[in-house]
Order: C-alpha cells, then structure tokens, then sequence
C-alpha cells in the first residue's frame, strides 16, 4: 500500500522544512519537493498542515490489574484512544506481582496486548521482588526476542510493588550491567503510609486525604535519593511522572554534576493540578487520585512546561491508567482505597501543543522532541521511530495547529465516564494519524483494526543513556591502598612518626564521593 503527503511542513526535532512524503509497506521510502501523484496512489493533502513523527507515550498502563481493580482501557480501547490523539507507539509497563517470575508475568502481557493493540507497542518491566533469581530473569528479558530495555522501581505502594532501597541500589547495579535503563517512581512509601493512617484516624477519608498524605517534599526527597543511589551505582536514570517543581529540581542539580537522569512529566501534570482534591463534590475529587498527585501549587504546570523548553525535563508521557466512576467510588469512605491513575493518552499530544507551543513556551521542532524524539532515542528505536525521514517507519499524523478541540468524556474513546480535561479547549488536533503506512484515524473516524499494531522489540544500550557510563565508571572504581601487613606486637613498639597521617598514595574524588546536597 503506497501514501503520498503533499504540500505539508515536515517537522522533526531539529528542522523543519516544506516536503512532500512518500511511503509504501510501511515505510518511508522518499522525501522530496513535488513527488508525483502516480494513478493507484492514495493522496492527502497537508497543505497548512504540519507533517510530525507519531506521538510515542513511553508510560501507560493498559488493562493494569492495580487496587482489586483493573484498569478499564485495555490495550485496544488504550491504543485507539491513542491514536485517535495522535500518537501511534506506547511503552506500557509489565508489572510482575510480588515474588512472580518475570518471564510468567511478561507472557501475561504479551497475551494481553498483541491481539488488541491497534498501533505499535514496546514494553518496560517493574522489578517488585529482588533476589537472583529476578537478577537472572533481567538478563533473558533483555534479549532480542523479550525485548525489554528499561526496569522500573517503585519506591511507593508499600507492600504491593515498592522495593527497598536496598533493593533498588542492587536492581539498578544489574541495570548497568546490562545496558537497561533504571526508571523508578520516586515517592517515599514507607512515610505514606504512616500518613494514611494518621490521616484516617484523624477522620480524613476523603480525597483531600491523598494530596494530604503525599506532600510534594516526600516526591523531591525520594527522587534526590534515588538519583544519587543512580549515581553510586553508576546507573543512568528515569524519573517518571515528575510532579513537582521539587522533583524536577532534584533532576537539575543532579543533571549539573553530570548525572545521566531524565525526567517525564506527564499531561495530567502538565494541564491541571491539586486543587480538585478539594472540591466539595466527592466524584469530581476522587476522580484526580494518582501518585504521586497533581501538584497543589497552580504555577506547577506551566514551569514544568518550561523545565521541558528549557531542556531540564526532557519527554512526555502520560501514565495512562483509567478507573471509571464506580471504580474510583470503592474508596469513598477511605481515599487510601480509590484506584490510583487518570486518563492523558488521547490528549497528551494537544495538551502540550496548546500548553507548550501555542502558550508560546515551546516551538514546533521542541513539540516534536518531548512527544516523539526523544522517547525514541532514549529507548533505542530511533531512527525507526520519532523521526519523517527515508526509512524509518511511517508512523505519521497530519497535525492542525491552528484548529481547536474541546475535551470531553462525550467525544473521547477511552472505556471510562469521565475525563480529567473535561471542558479544556485546546489548540492542536490530529487530523490524520498513520500508523506503519495505514491511516489508522481520520475526518474523526477510527479505522482500526484489532491486533494490527506490532510488538517493538527494544534493544539495551541505547546511545543516548549510556554513551557517558563507561568513562564515568573508571572515575567510580574502588580505591585499594597497598600496605604492608598489619602486626599489632610491632605496630605498638614502633616510634611515633611525624608524617604517620600522611595519605601517600595518589587518590581522586569519584563522582559522588563528595556529597551532593549543598546549601
Ligand atoms: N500513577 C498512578 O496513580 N497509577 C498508575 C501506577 C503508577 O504508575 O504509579
Ligand atoms: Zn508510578
Ligand atoms: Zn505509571
């Protein structure tokens, strides 16, 4: 099957250019000024119209079974919302229950995933139990025909799936080890939980009880520790769904010594914040619960929309994780027991074109980079992905940038009753989306079909991660002093000598041998 784009402006991350596009079996196979419009070949014209690389949402949570719950968009209704908002590759997350093997928990997945999704789709994998066994399980899983290239860690949901700090420091070692990417969620689960209770027992059950129970200092705390436990392992690190300006300030400074740490903000974050925690009307509250939450400072998303023009938080996501109203309503004398996660995956792309590029804070190329490019690089399918060039594939949406959409739970595809968006009227809308070559979406209608996506095998070592690790390791390696063996008889008979104190042997700092917590 042949495509050809005419009239439109390519954008990639680093240029921007008036081009027509050709693309057969699901490629790219030209790029070029007035390409001719053959008999048999399927024409769109995108005229005023940008040509960018498909969103990639590098974290979702399809069909998760979370809270005696399980998420309500599944890897069908999931992928066509979105593609219907423009992106075409997800990296959703296998989340082994604790003591699982990760080999039993990652065929669970793909049996869930590859006869439903309708666009393509990489996966990450949680590490929510240590000991050797798992360490081995890591290595297999990284192999081409597994294809994982990340580990998340969380350091929340205590008793569920947060590991210690303990075991996150030995998760990330293997990580190096392997060449895959460290990502944690950065809370500090063992003090939420004290907070819960002392909240509940102080008759706080409502909503207003998670934001209350999950201040903004234990995210900046947790993710302060984990980039420095990152650092000491030498182990590049992800941060993911940054929610605070806190958070993201832990990144800089670790970022400034020369850590390889990268953190995500995702479109809940970065559209809306912490206030509807306290609104009177409990379903509208309970409908915001995720962690960590939404900030309750109002100024969070638009700095941390600029934290990503300014290149200090680096791609977008979403974290999408849907519980309908009847689910959020299971902890409504209880916030503790309101399933965590909101919607994004439809949205993530307008969102941050209105917030980003059309608020005037972002251009096109950057818009590119934080929905696209950089996903792709960091997770070692780029040029494949992320990028309108010849030979990569044709996952491509003809984006209006001046048009206007209104979100709601009335015209949105994924499988719950609401959305965190409701009424936002946002500027820049997916008029067509491709998915490999086929036009998976257009004049608002989806032409999906079940199981058409393709599993994305993603390879470790990604450039972009760990291209600096290896020099920085020889900085990291342990220092052995030569000595003659200690005789306690003779030590204690000896002459005091003047310079005994005296460190003779040459010795470097390593990075993150001298604290990084300055004030
Ligand atoms: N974020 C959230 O509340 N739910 C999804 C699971 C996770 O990523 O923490
Ligand atoms: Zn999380
Ligand atoms: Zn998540």
């Amino acid at each position: 099957m042949s495509l050809l784009i005419k009239n439109g402006t390519i954008v990639n991350d680093d240029a921007m250019f008036k081009s027509d596009v050709l693309v057969h079996d699901g490629k790219i196979i030209e790029i070029s000024t007035s390409i001719e419009a053959t008999p048999g070949l399927e024409v769109i014209d995108a005229t005023d119209r940008f040509v960018i690389p498909g969103g990639i949402d590098p974290h979702t949570h399809m069909q998760l079974p979370f809270m005696g719950e399980i998420a309500k968009d599944d890897f069908y209704r999931g992928t066509e919302a979105a593609v219907a908002g423009g992106t075409t590759m997800i990296i959703d997350f296998v989340i082994p229950s604790k003591g699982e093997s990760l080999l039993v928990a990652y065929d669970r997945w793909r049996g869930w995933a590859d006869p439903k999704v309708v666009c393509d789709y990489g996966l990450s994998m949680a590490i929510t139990t240590w000991n050797p066994e798992i360490a081995k399980e890591m290595e297999i899983v990284t192999r081409p025909d597994y294809g994982i290239n990340s580990f998340k860690f969380f350091l929340a949901y205590a008793g569920v799936f947060m590991v210690r700090d303990e075991e996150f420091y030995q998760g990330m070692l293997q990580c190096a080890k392997l060449r895959a990417l460290a990502r944690v969620h950065a809370e500090n689960g063992a003090v939420i939980a004290e907070r819960c209770e002392h909240l509940l027992s102080s008759g706080i059950t409502g909503p207003e009880g998670h934001t209350q129970s999950r201040p903004e200092e234990l995210e900046a705390e947790a993710t302060f520790r984990a980039c420095t436990m990152a650092s000491q392992a030498n182990c590049p690190l992800y941060v993911v769904h940054v929610m605070s300006k806190g958070a993201a300030a832990a990144i800089a400074h670790h970022r400034k010594k020369g850590a390889v740490v990268f953190g995500e903000p995702i479109a809940a974050g970065l559209a809306t914040d912490g206030s509807h925690y306290y609104n009177e009307d409990w379903l509208h509250a309970a409908r915001y619960v995720m962690s960590p939450p939404l900030s309750r400072d109002p100024s969070t998303p638009n700095a941390l929309m600029k934290l990503l023009a300014a290149g200090e938080l680096h791609l977008t996501a979403t974290d999408n994780c849907t519980f309908d109203c009847h689910q959020k309503s299971l902890g409504k004398d209880d916030f503790t027991k309101i399933p965590n996660g909101v919607n994004g995956v439809e949205d993530r792309m307008s969102v941050v074109w209105d917030k980003g590029v059309h608020a005037g804070i972002i251009d096109p190329m950057k818009f590119v980079s934080v929905t696209s490019t950089m996903a792709a690089k960091i997770f070692n399918c780029y040029p494949q992905k992320g990028r309108i060039a010849v030979g990569s594939d044709a996952d491509i949406v003809i984006w209006n940038g001046n048009s206007t959409r209104t979100i709601s739970k009335d015209t949105h595809h994924h499988a719950i009753d609401f959305n965190i968006f409701e009424g936002m009227q946002v500027h820049g809308v997916p008029e067509i989306t491709i998915c490999r070559g086929r036009v998976v979406w257009s004049e608002g209608q989806l032409k999906t079909v079940q199981g058409s996506g393709r599993f994305i095998s993603l390879a470790p070592d990604s450039q972009i991660v760990f291209s600096a690790v290896d020099n920085r390791g020889k900085a990291l390696k342990p220092v052995k002093i030569e000595r003659v063996p200690y005789d306690s008889f003779a030590s204690s008979h000896k002459e005091s000598d003047a310079n005994a104190n005296v460190v003779k042997t040459k010795s470097s700092i390593p990075p993150g041998g001298i604290s990084s917590i300055q004030f």
